[in-house]
Protein backbone atom coordinates (compact mmCIF):
# COMPACT_ATOMS: atom_id res chain seq x y z
CA UNK A 1 0.00 0.00 0.00
CA UNK A 2 1.03 3.41 -0.80
CA UNK A 3 2.27 4.98 2.53
CA UNK A 4 0.68 8.28 1.49
CA UNK A 5 -2.79 7.23 0.16
CA UNK A 6 -5.65 9.88 0.94
CA UNK A 7 -8.02 8.47 3.40
CA UNK A 8 -11.73 9.34 2.03
CA UNK A 9 -14.92 7.99 4.53
CA UNK A 10 -17.37 5.91 3.04
CA UNK A 11 -20.92 4.70 4.29
CA UNK A 12 -20.39 1.68 3.29
CA UNK A 13 -17.95 -1.15 5.11
CA UNK A 14 -17.73 -3.57 2.54
CA UNK A 15 -18.72 -4.08 -1.19
CA UNK A 16 -19.42 -6.78 -3.04
CA UNK A 17 -17.63 -6.46 -6.66
CA UNK A 18 -18.83 -8.12 -9.74
CA UNK A 19 -16.64 -8.74 -12.45
CA UNK A 20 -15.23 -11.54 -15.67
CA UNK A 21 -13.00 -14.69 -14.70
CA UNK A 22 -11.37 -13.47 -17.91
CA UNK A 23 -9.04 -9.92 -18.19
CA UNK A 24 -11.02 -9.37 -21.31
CA UNK A 25 -9.53 -7.67 -24.53
CA UNK A 26 -8.58 -3.88 -23.31
CA UNK A 27 -6.23 -3.26 -20.85
CA UNK A 28 -8.60 -1.04 -19.54
CA UNK A 29 -10.44 -3.47 -17.82
CA UNK A 30 -8.04 -4.62 -15.93
CA UNK A 31 -6.80 -1.01 -15.42
CA UNK A 32 -10.18 -0.28 -14.04
CA UNK A 33 -10.26 -3.13 -12.02
CA UNK A 34 -6.99 -2.18 -10.03
CA UNK A 35 -8.04 1.57 -9.80
CA UNK A 36 -11.16 0.23 -7.88
CA UNK A 37 -9.40 -1.65 -5.73
CA UNK A 38 -7.13 0.86 -4.77
CA UNK A 39 -10.27 3.48 -4.34
CA UNK A 40 -11.81 0.92 -2.14
CA UNK A 41 -8.30 0.72 0.13
CA UNK A 42 -8.54 4.49 0.17
CA UNK A 43 -11.98 4.57 1.56
CA UNK A 44 -11.78 2.12 4.53
CA UNK A 45 -13.76 -0.68 2.38
CA UNK A 46 -13.36 -4.46 2.58
CA UNK A 47 -13.85 -6.46 -0.66
CA UNK A 48 -16.52 -9.48 -1.33
CA UNK A 49 -16.28 -11.08 -4.44
CA UNK A 50 -16.66 -14.34 -6.07
CA UNK A 51 -13.52 -15.69 -4.99
CA UNK A 52 -11.56 -16.61 -8.03
CA UNK A 53 -8.24 -15.53 -8.37
CA UNK A 54 -8.04 -15.71 -12.45
CA UNK A 55 -8.77 -12.41 -14.28
CA UNK A 56 -10.39 -8.89 -13.28
CA UNK A 57 -11.72 -11.22 -10.19
CA UNK A 58 -8.27 -12.09 -9.47
CA UNK A 59 -6.80 -7.95 -9.99
CA UNK A 60 -9.73 -6.60 -7.81
CA UNK A 61 -8.75 -9.22 -4.70
CA UNK A 62 -4.99 -8.53 -5.21
CA UNK A 63 -5.50 -4.78 -5.21
CA UNK A 64 -7.78 -4.66 -2.19
CA UNK A 65 -5.78 -7.02 -0.44
CA UNK A 66 -2.26 -6.03 -1.12
CA UNK A 67 -4.12 -2.19 0.37
CA UNK A 68 -4.50 -4.33 3.85
CA UNK A 69 -8.49 -4.49 3.82
CA UNK A 70 -10.16 -7.34 4.43
CA UNK A 71 -11.35 -9.60 1.20
CA UNK A 72 -13.99 -12.17 1.25
CA UNK A 73 -14.39 -14.53 -1.81
CA UNK A 74 -17.41 -16.56 -1.92
CA UNK A 75 -16.70 -19.53 -4.32
CA UNK A 76 -18.70 -23.05 -4.49
CA UNK A 77 -16.67 -26.02 -4.14
CA UNK A 78 -17.47 -27.36 -7.64
CA UNK A 79 -16.13 -24.22 -9.10
CA UNK A 80 -13.06 -24.04 -7.48
CA UNK A 81 -10.94 -26.07 -9.84
CA UNK A 82 -11.88 -23.85 -12.65
CA UNK A 83 -11.67 -20.28 -11.20
CA UNK A 84 -8.89 -20.64 -8.40
CA UNK A 85 -5.36 -21.15 -9.54
CA UNK A 86 -2.83 -21.29 -7.33
CA UNK A 87 -2.69 -18.82 -4.24
CA UNK A 88 -6.43 -17.02 -3.23
CA UNK A 89 -6.37 -13.85 -1.44
CA UNK A 90 -7.81 -13.55 2.26
CA UNK A 91 -11.20 -15.31 3.35
CA UNK A 92 -12.48 -18.20 1.09
CA UNK A 93 -15.85 -19.12 1.91
CA UNK A 94 -16.90 -22.29 0.00
CA UNK A 95 -20.83 -22.22 -0.21
CA UNK A 96 -22.61 -25.07 -1.80
CA UNK A 97 -24.28 -23.25 -4.91
CA UNK A 98 -24.31 -20.70 -7.28
CA UNK A 99 -27.59 -19.81 -6.11
CA UNK A 100 -25.87 -19.80 -2.38
CA UNK A 101 -23.38 -17.78 -3.29
CA UNK A 102 -25.09 -15.07 -4.93
CA UNK A 103 -27.33 -14.71 -1.33
CA UNK A 104 -24.21 -15.22 0.31
CA UNK A 105 -22.10 -12.17 -1.23
CA UNK A 106 -25.91 -9.98 -1.06
CA UNK A 107 -25.50 -10.94 2.30
CA UNK A 108 -22.28 -9.86 3.32
CA UNK A 109 -22.04 -6.44 1.33
CA UNK A 110 -23.52 -3.11 2.16
CA UNK A 111 -23.59 -2.04 -1.88
CA UNK A 112 -22.32 -4.08 -5.13
CA UNK A 113 -20.33 -2.54 -7.81
CA UNK A 114 -20.63 -4.62 -11.68
CA UNK A 115 -16.99 -4.15 -13.78
CA UNK A 116 -16.70 -5.47 -17.24
CA UNK A 117 -17.25 -9.44 -17.04
CA UNK A 118 -19.08 -12.22 -19.06
CA UNK A 119 -22.71 -13.75 -18.77
CA UNK A 120 -21.70 -14.75 -15.14
CA UNK A 121 -20.65 -11.00 -14.03
CA UNK A 122 -24.20 -9.83 -16.33
CA UNK A 123 -26.28 -12.78 -14.46
CA UNK A 124 -25.01 -11.67 -10.91
CA UNK A 125 -25.47 -7.92 -11.37
CA UNK A 126 -29.02 -8.48 -13.34
CA UNK A 127 -30.19 -10.83 -9.63
CA UNK A 128 -29.43 -7.78 -7.56
CA UNK A 129 -31.35 -5.22 -9.69
CA UNK A 130 -34.07 -7.56 -9.86
CA UNK A 131 -33.74 -8.36 -6.14
CA UNK A 132 -33.78 -4.05 -5.54
CA UNK A 133 -36.73 -3.71 -7.64
CA UNK A 134 -38.74 -6.78 -5.65
CA UNK A 135 -37.59 -5.23 -2.30
CA UNK A 136 -35.42 -8.35 -1.31
CA UNK A 137 -33.02 -5.78 -0.45
CA UNK A 138 -32.58 -2.06 -0.38
CA UNK A 139 -28.73 -2.14 -0.89
CA UNK A 140 -27.93 0.28 -3.66
CA UNK A 141 -25.84 -0.91 -7.09
CA UNK A 142 -23.36 0.50 -9.59
CA UNK A 143 -22.30 -0.50 -13.11
CA UNK A 144 -18.94 1.25 -13.74
CA UNK A 145 -19.84 2.92 -17.08
CA UNK A 146 -16.30 4.27 -18.16
CA UNK A 147 -16.19 0.53 -19.89
CA UNK A 148 -18.81 -1.81 -21.46
CA UNK A 149 -20.65 -4.28 -19.10
CA UNK A 150 -20.32 -6.83 -21.35
CA UNK A 151 -17.07 -7.86 -22.91
CA UNK A 152 -17.87 -11.16 -25.28
CA UNK A 153 -14.98 -12.72 -27.70
C1 LIG B 1 -26.64 -22.61 -11.87
C2 LIG B 1 -26.98 -21.16 -11.95
C3 LIG B 1 -27.93 -20.61 -10.99
C4 LIG B 1 -26.38 -20.40 -12.89
C5 LIG B 1 -26.62 -18.96 -13.03
N1 LIG B 1 -25.40 -18.43 -13.48
C6 LIG B 1 -24.54 -17.85 -12.67
N2 LIG B 1 -24.90 -17.42 -11.45
C7 LIG B 1 -23.98 -16.85 -10.65
N3 LIG B 1 -22.70 -16.62 -10.97
C8 LIG B 1 -22.33 -17.03 -12.17
C9 LIG B 1 -23.21 -17.66 -13.07
N4 LIG B 1 -22.53 -18.01 -14.18
C10 LIG B 1 -21.26 -17.59 -13.96
N5 LIG B 1 -21.14 -17.00 -12.76
C11 LIG B 1 -19.93 -16.47 -12.12
O1 LIG B 1 -19.71 -15.13 -12.49
C12 LIG B 1 -18.32 -14.84 -12.41
C13 LIG B 1 -17.92 -14.07 -13.61
O2 LIG B 1 -18.13 -14.83 -14.76
P1 LIG B 1 -17.92 -14.21 -16.20
O3 LIG B 1 -16.45 -14.28 -16.50
O4 LIG B 1 -18.43 -12.82 -16.14
O5 LIG B 1 -18.72 -15.10 -17.12
C14 LIG B 1 -17.61 -16.20 -12.27
O6 LIG B 1 -17.15 -16.33 -10.95
C15 LIG B 1 -18.70 -17.19 -12.58
O7 LIG B 1 -18.56 -18.38 -11.80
Amino acid sequence: MEGDMEMKPSKFKRICVFCGSSPGKKSSYKESTIELGRELVSRNIDLVYGGGSIGLMGLISQAVFDGGRHVIGVIPKTLMPREITGETVGEVKAVADMHQRKAEMARQSDAFIALPGGYGTLEELLEVITWAQLGIHDKPWKKVSSVPMLAIS
